[in-house]
C-alpha cells in the first residue's frame, strides 16, 4: 500500500477507535492530550483515542507497524483501555441475525476458533458496509504462519521436528477449512471467501492477533490493542519481579494486560519503563522460535525461550519416562532439568539407579565420571543432529545475504520472506548448539557448570558436512523461484 493510503487507513482506524471509546488516557477527564508538533505522535494525537500514552509508528526491524510511547511511561501504568463493545468476538459478530442462526445450527460441529474465523470472513464479506471496515482494512493482507508455508519453504527447515510441525499445521488448516466451508456457503459469501487461501488468512488472523478473554477460548480481536508487537517475557518482566511497579497496580496482575471485568475493558499496562518514542511491547506468552513461527509468523534472533530438543534413543528411554518436550537445551547452553536427570540416570550403572535416583531427581551431580559420560553423549548427539542438515552455517549465512539482496530488488518479496524465515530458523538453531571449545576438555572442577561450554552447543561446525554441491542446488532453487514468479 502507498504511504499516504496507509496513513489514511490508519487515520480511519483511529477514528473508529475513538468512536468505540478506545483510549490511552487515564479515566480522569482533566488530563489534556499531548500535541507536540514535529514529534511523530503529532499524527496520532489529532485522534483522541491515542496520543496521551501511545502513537502508531513503524519499526522496520522489530515487527513493522507497532505502538510507541508518546511520553516516558512508568512500569505498571495503564496505557490503553479497549471497552468490551470494541472487541470483535464471535458473540459480537452474532449481532448479525443470519450469521447467528447459521452458527447456532453448526455450533456442535465447529470449534470456537473455527466459529471466530467464520465470523471474520462473514464480516469481511460485507465490505464497506461493515461497521468494522476501518479495522478490517488495517489487517495484514497475508501471513507467514506455518500453515501458509509452501512445500519448498517447509523443506528449507531441514530439521525433522520443524518439518513435521509445519506439515501438521498445514493439514490442520485444511481439515478445519473442509469442516467450515459448508457453513461459509450457507452464508452466501462470494466465492473468493470460500477458498482455502481465504480460510488460511482468517485463521492466521485469529492465531496471530487474538487476545485471551474469559468467555470465549478463541479469544477476541482487539482494535489498537492488536498493534502491540512482541517481546519475549523473561525473568525481569515476570510479575514476581515487581518492586518498582506502579503503586496502583496489584502485584498479582501480569504487567502486560488482560480483560478486566470491573472495568468492562481490555486493559494494557507498561511492562517496564519506556522512554518517549521507544516501541512499547507486549509479551503474548512464552514461545520457542518454532512456536512463534507457527502461531505468529515471525521469529526472534535472540529468544531466551528457544529450545533445541534432544531425542533420547530407544535404549535410553527405558531409564526415564520424561515427556519428549521436556528434553531440550536452552539458548545459554543449559540442558533442561529433565534432560540432565535423564542423562545422569542413564550414565549411572543399572544396579545403582534405584539408590542414586532420588539424588538425581533433586538435581544433584552424581560423579565427575558420570558428568563426563553425559557430556560426551550430548556432544555426539548434537554432532549427529547437525550432521543431518544439508547445509553448513556459512552456506546458510551466504544464502540469507543473497535472499536479502533479492528481497530489496524484486517484487515477489513475500515468497522470499517465508523461505528466509525457514533458513533463519535452522541458522539460529545451529547457534544454540554451537560448542565453542572441545567440551571434552572442560575441567569439571571449575565453578562454571560444563554446559556453559555448550552456549553454542552445536559448534561442532567443523564437523558439519561440507556440501559445495548443495550451494549449486540452492542457486538452482533461487533460479527456479525467479523463473516461476
Ligand atoms: C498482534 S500483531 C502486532 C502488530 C502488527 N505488527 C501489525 O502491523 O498489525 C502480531 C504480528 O506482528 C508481527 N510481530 C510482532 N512482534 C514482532 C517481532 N518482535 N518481530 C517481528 N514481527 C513481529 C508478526 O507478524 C505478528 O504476527
Amino acid at each position: 500500500m502507498a504511504k499516504s493510503a496507509e496513513q489514511d487507513c490508519i487515520a480511519a482506524l483511529l477514528c473508529l477507535a475513538a468512536q468505540l471509546g478506545i483510549s490511552d488516557s487515564p479515566p480522569s477527564p482533566s488530563l489534556t492530550l499531548s500535541t507536540n508538533s514535529g514529534h511523530p505522535s503529532s499524527f496520532t494525537s489529532s485522534f483522541p483515542c491515542l496520543g496521551h500514552s501511545l502513537f502508531v509508528f513503524y519499526f522496520p526491524d522489530a515487527g513493522g507497524r507497532g505502538l510507541a510511547a508518546a511520553r516516558d511511561l512508568e512500569k505498571g501504568e495503564l496505557i490503553l483501555r479497549v471497552p468490551k463493545a470494541a472487541l470483535f468476538t464471535t458473540d459480537s459478530a452474532m449481532a448479525d441475525a443470519k450469521l447467528a442462526s447459521c452458527l447456532e445450527r453448526h455450533r456442535h460441529r465447529l470449534s470456537p476458533v473455527q466459529m471466530l474465523a467464520v465470523s471474520l470472513l462473514a464480516e469481511v464479506g460485507k465490505g464497506r458496509s461493515s461497521q468494522w471496515y476501518p479495522y478490517l482494512e488495517n489487517l495484514p493482507r497475508s501471513y507467514d504462519t506455518l500453515a501458509n508455508f509452501t512445500n519448498f519453504e517447509v523443506k528449507a527447515f531441514q530439521v525433522e521436528d520443524a518439518i513435521g510441525a509445519s506439515e501438521k499445521a498445514i493439514a490442520l488448516a485444511k481439515s478445519d477449512w473442509k469442516e467450515a466451508v459448508g457453513v461459509l456457503k450457507e452464508l452466501d459469501l462470494k466465492p473468493q471467501f470460500l477458498t482455502f487461501s481465504s480460510w488460511r488468512w482468517a485463521s492466521a488472523t485469529v492465531s496471530s492477533r487474538t487476545l485471551h478473554i474469559p468467555w470465549d477460548s478463541a479469544g477476541c480481536l482487539c482494535p489498537i490493542g492488536d498493534l502491540f508487537n512482541y517481546a519475549a517475557p523473561d525473568e525481569e518482566h515476570s510479575p514476581e519481579n515487581s518492586e518498582d511497579t506502579h503503586p496502583d497496580v496489584p502485584v498479582s496482575r501480569l504487567t502486560d494486560g488482560g480483560y478486566e471485568e470491573s472495568k468492562s475493558s481490555y486493559c494494557f499496562y507498561a511492562r517496564k519503563n519506556y522512554k518517549q518514542g521507544e516501541q512499547v511491547l507486549l509479551g503474548y506468552g512464552t514461545y520457542t522460535n518454532l512456536e512463534l513461527l507457527e502461531h505468529y509468523g515471525f521469529l526472534l534472533k535472540e529468544n531466551p525461550n528457544d529450545k533445541v530438543f534432544i531425542d533420547l534413543n530407544g535404549g535410553m528411554c527405558t531409564s526415564t519416562s520424561w515427556p519428549k518436550d521436556s528434553l531440550y537445551i536452552q539458548p545459554d547452553g543449559t540442558p533442561s532439568f529433565a534432560l540432565l536427570c535423564a542423562l545422569r540416570l542413564w550414565a549411572t550403572p543399572a544396579k545403582l539407579r534405584k539408590t542414586i535416583g532420588s539424588r538425581i531427581y533433586s538435581g544433584s551431580l552424581v560423579s565427575v565420571e558420570n558428568e563426563r559420560l553425559i557430556m560426551k553423549w550430548l556432544a555426539k548427539r548434537c554432532t549427529c543432529i547437525l550432521g543431518r542438515l544439508n547445509t553448513t552455517i556459512g552456506e546458510d549465512n551466504r544464502l540469507l545475504s543473497k535472499i536479502d539482496r533479492m528481497i530489496d530488488q524484486y517484487s515477489f518479496r513475500r515468497y522470499l520472506e517465508r523461505w528466509k524465515l525457514a533458513i533463519e530458523w535452522r541458522y539460529i538453531m545451529d547457534f544454540i548448539g554451537d560448542i565453542k571449545d572441545d567440551p571434552m576438555n572442560v575441567p569439571l572442577a571449575c565453578q562454571e557448570p560444563w554446559w556453559r561450554k555448550f552456549q553454542f552447543l552445536f559448534s561442532m561446525l567443523q564437523l558439519r558436512k561440507s556440501c559445495l554441491s548443495r550451494s549449486n542446488l540452492r542457486c538452482a532453487y533461487i533460479f527456479k523461484i525467479t523463473m516461476a514468479l
